[in-house]
């Protein structure tokens, strides 16, 4: 084994993790790990889906403690024996899924002063005064600018962005000595993460010690003052700025960083042309024909026409209605005015089951919340199409081409497991949403609705599915991708469409625009 890229040794190391490794039963994770974070630097902590980035930052986190080797914090042995022990030792983290921190039923004050006040019973809630002035302060850390009256709403009432700025503020005002960052802006608008950033920049300024997890190279490039990458359980890799692509992604990825390299280069040079793509022909059959549609109670009716045998890219972002679009084209919600006219069907989809039935897919973006199931294997989860169109038959299941199936999936789209039969949450946060995303790609769809499919999967990853998604779009399917990220719809599309509250502001094919045109088309000018 060969020692990994070492950075120049640092000073004040906040935390030293030394030797640390973690087993789940036989399959060991973790292998050894070291890595110093000091004050007054932004670590990236790089990886492929179920390298063990989030293994190693629930043990700093205290959600481990059986973890091997030792934590040191400010040189001292730590015991981080739980969340709140690693709280107190001035470890916070921000983790992936926002909702899961955000308390129901509460007010947007009671959430931001939650941790600072709810030590013991629920009298704290009724001290309004102490409840509005810990939330004002929470508010002046990230300068959010949110008025009492925004502070009075019912936290249910905060979009996505906004409900992880809250706990972002929140986390803050413990005056953490390291802040753990995962996927932060995995929801957020490009302007939104710009200020995260910002904030970000200040508390590093402050001797704050941040560790960033993310996906997203681009980000990683502008904030982090360096970059440890983990690869199956190990650091392969501890750069300084300026970071080094060449190093780190093969450190990532191995043999099949190659052909990635392109893929990086784009985030440095956000103008370079879409990659070719076929000229639209002007006969193509509409698989869908959406008239005077009304996505959202406020916006105007849009026409909209989606083609066999293409990749439509829909850019929005949260509130833009592009859930909206697809929840509705796959029967599980309504619009309030218009018709939608189906190529080769009487009728548009009324339940999910009938869209299934009828080769109509969706991949929805909370994943969690929508489209995994607990306890399910691998296998299982990936028979779901196949489930559902048999299920008003009389079906058995065959459990070997069941297998077999899953095989393939797991092979196609790299997914980290140890066998088909491997039970979705044992999987780190990528790989299940390969399978996902791969459930759907088992058969041929007529049209294939995919709401966000790259969030959280890594470099390679990315390319997998892109490979799948075309390869259904050139069996002559129907895909539409739904995406805020606009890099991200240029990868893959052959036609872009931008929604902003409801309304279509750009519909043209991909080879004909730049990101500038998308950009001028978010703003209306
Ligand atoms: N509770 C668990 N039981 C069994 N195995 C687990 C469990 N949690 C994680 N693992 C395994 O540990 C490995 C590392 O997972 P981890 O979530 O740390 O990866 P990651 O680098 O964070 O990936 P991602 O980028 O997909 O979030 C994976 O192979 C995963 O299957």
């Amino acid at each position: 084994m060969t020692p990994p890229l070492t950075a120049e040794p640092r000073t004040e190391a906040v935390v030293s993790v030394r030797g640390v490794g973690k087993s789940f039963g036989p399959n060991v994770v973790l292998k050894g790990v070291d890595l110093e974070i000091s004050s007054g630097e932004v670590v990236a902590l790089l990886g492929a889906n179920g390298a063990g980035k989030s293994t190693l930052i629930k043990i700093l986190a205290g959600a481990h403690p059986d973890h091997t080797g030792e934590v040191l914090i400010g040189g001292e042995p730590a015991r981080l024996s739980s969340p709140t022990a690693a709280r107190a030792l001035g470890i916070a983290t921000v983790h992936q899924r926002v909702r899961e921190g955000i308390v129901p039923g509460l007010t947007v004050a009671e959430n931001l002063a939650f941790d600072e006040l709810a030590g013991g019973g629920a009298s704290w809630l009724l001290r309004r005064r102490e409840v509005m002035s810990v939330a004002r302060r929470a508010v002046e850390v990230l300068d959010l600018g949110w008025s009492d009256a925004v502070l009075r709403r019912d936290v249910a009432t905060l979009g996505i962005s906004d409900a992880q700025l809250l706990v972002v503020a929140r986390t803050l005002l413990q005056r953490p000595r390291l802040l753990i960052l995962d996927e932060p802006t995995s929801a957020l608008s490009s302007a939104e993460a710009d200020r995260l950033f910002g904030v970000v920049r200040q508390l590093r300024a402050d001797g704050l010690a941040v560790v960033l997890v993310s996906h997203r190279l681009g980000e990683v490039d502008a904030i982090a003052d360096r970059a440890v990458v983990l690869r199956d359980g190990r650091v392969t890799a501890d750069v300084a700025k300026p970071l080094s692509w060449p190093v780190i992604l093969p450190a990532m990825l191995g043999a099949s960083a190659e052909g990635l390299k392109a893929t990086v280069l784009e985030h440095d040079t956000p103008e370079t042309p879409a990659p070719e793509r076929k000229a639209p022909d002007g006969d193509r059959p509409a698989v869908v024909r959406l008239r005077r549609v009304k996505l959202l109670d406020e916006s105007p009716p849009l026409d909209l026409q989606i083609y066999n045998g293409e990749v439509t890219g829909i850019v929005g972002l949260i509130g833009a209605g592009k859930s909206e679009l697809a929840h509705g084209l796959f029967g599980s919600a309504g619009w309030t005015a218009g018709t939608a006219e189906f190529d080769g069907l009487a009728r548009p989809p009324r339940t999910p089951g009938e869209a299934i039935r009828n080769g109509i897919y969706l991949v929805p973006e909370d994943r969690a919340d929508q489209a995994l199931l607990p306890g399910w294997s691998i296998q299982r989860t990936l028979s779901l199409p196949f489930i559902t169109k048999v299920s008003s038959r009389v079906g058995v299941l065959n459990g070997g081409s069941e297998r077999d199936r899953a095989s393939t999936v797991i092979e196609k789209l790299g997914i980290v497991a140890r066998g088909p039969r491997t039970e979705l949450n044992e999987l780190s946060g990528g790989n299940q949403q390969k399978v996902v995303v791969g459930r759907w790609l088992v058969e041929q769809a007529r049209l294939l609705l995919l709401d966000e499919p790259f969030r959280g999967v890594d470099l390679g990853a990315r390319r997998d599915i892109g490979d799948q998604v075309r390869a259904v779009a050139g069996a002559g399917g129907a895909v539409v991708v739904l995406s805020a990220d606009v890099d991200e719809v240029f990868e893959i599309a052959d036609r872009i469409l931008v929604l902003v509250e409801g309304a279509l502001t750009l519909d043209s094919p991909i080879t004909e625009v730049s990101r500038d045109d998308v950009v001028r088309a978010f703003s209306g000018a």
